[in-house]
């Protein structure tokens, strides 16, 4: 009795459909497979704002900062061959971004446009339903930190846990300060956990690749360089003083 009113919803339905157009299902057996389809997206797109929610609490913040929300590739000035390349590299990222394990390492000069690609990537991410952080170590380590205060809300290991679920996490101004050994046991035990739940993260610093085996451990480099991860070198001058704040 279901089916056949189904049949006959359908058939009413298909009459308005106009040519050329492909319903999403032309049978009730499709049409139950389309529900329970629409059903799971529908509670993936939940567990992500969740997730979302949970980590603008956590950092009290969204997953990219406020100067650079409106970062995109379209407004990312290309003068000279090398950022031509980095704005192909970082826009290619992002379009094979799904179902890839490739990290990426943005390493050069300050103001050259790091943090600027990386959220490019995050708003594109993001326009797709992935969950992003552009996080600091410094910003990690005080998260940290937190959790080992009196009637802290998480615990370290719920918070590494809670960075290892982002789709693509972006720790930034790695290097800036002298790490000490706890800083580099998180962002190992960080990476280590995306990796192995094939999740990738990005890196920005100012240090080259010898400096940041140095910094980070072989180990961590090695985890970084699984798939067909990018490292692009930033090496042209500074756009900071030219930046205003009224540009986008
Ligand atoms: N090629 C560019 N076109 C447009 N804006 C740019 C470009 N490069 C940098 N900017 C802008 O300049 C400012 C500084 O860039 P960004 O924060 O990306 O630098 P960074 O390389 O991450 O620097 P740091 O190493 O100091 O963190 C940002 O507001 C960014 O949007």
């Amino acid at each position: 009795m279901m089916v056949k009113k189904a049949t006959d919803l359908l058939s009413r339905v298909r009459r308005h459909i106009p040519d050329g157009v492909r319903p999403a299902f032309t049978t009730p057996q499709e049409w139950h497979q389309w529900q329970l389809e629409q059903g799971r997206q529908r509670s993936l797109a939940l567990a992500r704002e969740n997730q979302a929610m949970k980590m603008q609490r956590t950092f009290k913040r969204s997953g990219i900062r406020e100067l650079h929300i409106n970062c995109s590739f379209d407004n990312y000035l290309v003068e000279c061959e090398g950022q031509a390349l980095a704005l192909a590299r970082a826009r290619k990222y992002a379009d094979e971004f799904e179902g890839n394990i490739a990290s990426f390492v943005f390493s050069g000069k300050p103001g050259t446009g790091k943090n600027h690609l990386a959220a490019a990537i995050c708003n594109a991410l993001l326009l797709h339903g992935k969950s992003v952080l552009i996080i600091t170590v410094a910003d990690i380590m005080s998260a940290m930190k937190g959790t080992f205060s009196e009637g802290a809300e998480t615990t370290e290991e719920r918070l590494i846990e809670d960075l290892s679920r982002v789709d693509l996490l972006v720790i930034d101004e790695i290097g800036v300060q002298t790490e000490s050994r706890y800083e580099k046991v998180i962002i190992n035990q960080i990476v280590d956990r995306r990796s192995s739940s094939k999740r990738p993260t990005g890196m920005l610093t100012n240090l080259n690749i010898n400096e940041m085996n140095q910094l980070l451990g072989e180990r961590v480099m090695d985890r970084m360089r699984l798939g067909n991860s990018l490292w692009v070198i930033f090496n042209w001058d500074s756009h900071r003083s030219r930046v205003t704040g009224k540009e986008y």
